[in-house]
């Protein structure tokens, strides 16, 4: 039982006793090496853009003593053995009797990792040739659509991890694009391929149908449209062949629709759906930043691997944000869990890591199908700095909540623009707002503040209450020169092998999904009762009523 073991019992005793009743304005200023002693820097490989990764965690309610005791948590729960087990191509996805193996797709070491005593490099770097080659086609103009035009827009079908990873990365790179623009259609609800199409030049449009299981209804029903899209103009089959494009690892399903071996780009079972962008589900990010931009991006990811891999747990920079994100969700009863990037860039960032992290840790099962002892995953959830001060950071500072959040900035802007004022501007507001959680604002101090605005008497005490500020809110603040692909690839897998701790510390298989099937099972029950004759009494009242009530009011 996850709770009864000596490095847990040792947690609670320490935040029962001490922990819970600490400030971090008084730790701050109980020791001036806070900072030193609670931050850790990497010095990022690759070009040198790229230059130092900061992860500043000082501003947490932990002392030297509560890292040791969440290290040795991490060492308890055997985070280590697992880490390597996944390295080395064992099946750690119990339920699915898959290995775990998205580092492998960035492994540019190549150094060989076996399935079933298979080294799956050799496959990795041929899909990687081949994805090359069709970028550089399509990017060059030599790609020609059915009336020999060049391609201007690529039409990107998925969703999930197909949509999520490739719409994050795109955005956040954007100032790395080049000619080529990139849609995203999701949603099975019409308007988002209808919209998404609105524009478009069905001769100088691709459509790239990314779907690992080729099954997936959203996809394989936007997928017909689209084809049905491009033929209405075309009015000739063999136009297929040169707007659609397949990332999966279904071949004979890819065939049926109708879609060229050639144009299939294949990945394996052994990437689960949303660490899948850095396989071939990446390949509309390599058409919109070049296929060099793409494999930095996976040399980023890389290095992060290599260090998850070998670092000390203390130095470790995944390990370290797991064994935080634990103390508050266990220890202090936080529900959820902020991403706050500091970069217009990373607007999807938080959106991407909802399903990374929640679908990963959004288990209520031991590994070995007992019920969980302790809350597991949290919620995830975020908008980008300054959006989200104007909105719900009143909640963070003042409410009655625990909300632990990451901040994320660049140092450097890729839009300088007003000789970098606004990017001083967004830089001091992200300093301000971590300062602003961490020592809040005292009664005394608030009184200050209203006797220097003349106030006093009945309308001061009235008043002082609501102006103070309880502070002691966790952050995390990471900083890195310029959000270049090596760098975003590198925080990407950070927060990765993040989760992945979490989940080894939980004792939760992180790597399956069933909880998304049930939805889909029931849909498949109720899509033709909704066009049948007559009214629906097999369901609960609930679920009748709105069956009915859609069916007498839909017109005909
Ligand atoms: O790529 P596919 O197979 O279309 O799956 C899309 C998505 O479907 C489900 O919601 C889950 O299994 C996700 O993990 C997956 O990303």
């Amino acid at each position: 039982m996850t709770t009864d073991t000596p490095a847990w019992k040792a947690l609670q005793e320490h935040y029962d006793t001490k922990a819970s009743k600490w400030q971090m304005r008084d730790l701050f200023q109980a020791d001036p090496a806070r900072f030193e002693t609670f931050s850790r820097v990497l010095k990022q490989g690759g070009n040198n853009e790229n230059g130092d990764f900061l992860l500043d965690f000082s501003k947490n309610v932990i002392t030297d003593e509560t890292f040791k005791l969440l290290l040795a948590l991490a060492r308890e729960r055997g985070v280590e053995q697992m880490r390597d087990k996944m390295f080395k191509g064992d099946k750690i996805n119990i339920t699915e009797d898959r290995a775990v193996l998205h580092i492998a797709l960035r492994n540019r070491s190549n150094k060989p990792i076996l399935v079933d005593g298979v080294d799956v490099m050799p496959e990795v770097n041929d899909v990687l040739k081949r994805m090359r080659v069709f970028v550089d086609k399509v990017r060059s103009g030599e790609w020609k659509g059915f009336t020999g035009k060049a391609i201007t827009d690529v039409v990107n079908i998925g969703i999930g991890g197909s949509d999520l990873g490739p719409v994050m990365a795109t955005e956040a790179l954007k100032s790395y694009s080049s000619h080529l623009n990139v849609h995203f259609v999701s949603n099975i609800d019409g308007t988002h391929l209808a919209e998404a199409t609105k524009r478009l030049n069905p001769e100088t449009t691709i459509f790239v149908i990314a779907s690992k299981t080729f099954t997936t209804l959203e996809t394989i029903t936007n997928a017909n449209s689209a084809k049905e899209w491009i033929l209405a103009a075309a009015k000739d089959v063999s136009a297929v062949a040169k707007h659609f494009v397949a990332l999966s690892t279904a071949r004979p399903l890819v065939e049926k629709f109708g879609i060229d071996a050639n144009n299939m780009f294949p990945f394996w079972d052994w990437v689960g759906g949303r660490y899948s962008l850095w396989s071939a589900i990446g390949i509309t990010i390599a058409l919109y930043i070049g296929m060099d931009g793409f494999e930095e991006l996976l040399a980023g990811a890389h290095e992060m691997d290599n260090h998850f891999a070998t670092a000390p747990l203390e130095q470790n920079l995944p390990v370290i944000l797991g064994l935080l994100g634990v103390w508050y969700n266990n220890f202090f009863g936080a529900q959820t869990h902020a991403i706050l990037p500091y970069d217009q860039y990373m607007h999807r960032f938080a959106a991407y890591f909802q399903q990374g992290d929640m679908e990963s840790n959004g288990k209520s099962v031991t590994r070995d199908g007992k019920a969980v002892k302790t809350s597991t995953g949290p919620i995830v959830w975020g908008e980008p700095g300054t959006n989200g001060q104007h909105a719900f950071y009143q909640l963070i500072h003042q409410g009655t909540k625990v909300i632990p959040a990451d901040f994320i900035a660049p140092v450097e802007s890729q839009n300088p623009i007003a000789n970098n004022l606004h990017h001083v501007i967004l830089l001091a507001n992200f300093f301000a707002q971590t300062e602003a959680l961490m020592k809040g604002k005292t009664s005394d101090e608030a009184r200050k503040e209203l006797v220097a605005e003349k106030l006093s008497g009945d309308k001061l005490e009235a008043l002082l209450p609501h102006k103070v500020f309880a502070g002691n809110r966790p952050t995390n603040s990471i900083m890195f020169q310029k959000l270049t692909p090596h760098t975003l690839g590198l925080l990407l897998a950070l927060y990765e092998h993040k989760i992945f701790t979490q989940g080894i510390i939980w004792n939760i298989n992180s790597f399956d999904q069933w909880g998304v099937e049930l939805g889909k099972q029931l849909a498949k029950v109720i899509q033709p009762e909704l066009t049948a004759a007559g009214a629906v009494s097999s369901h609960d009242a609930s679920t009748n009523g709105l069956i009915n009530f859609f069916k007498t009011h839909a017109r005909k």
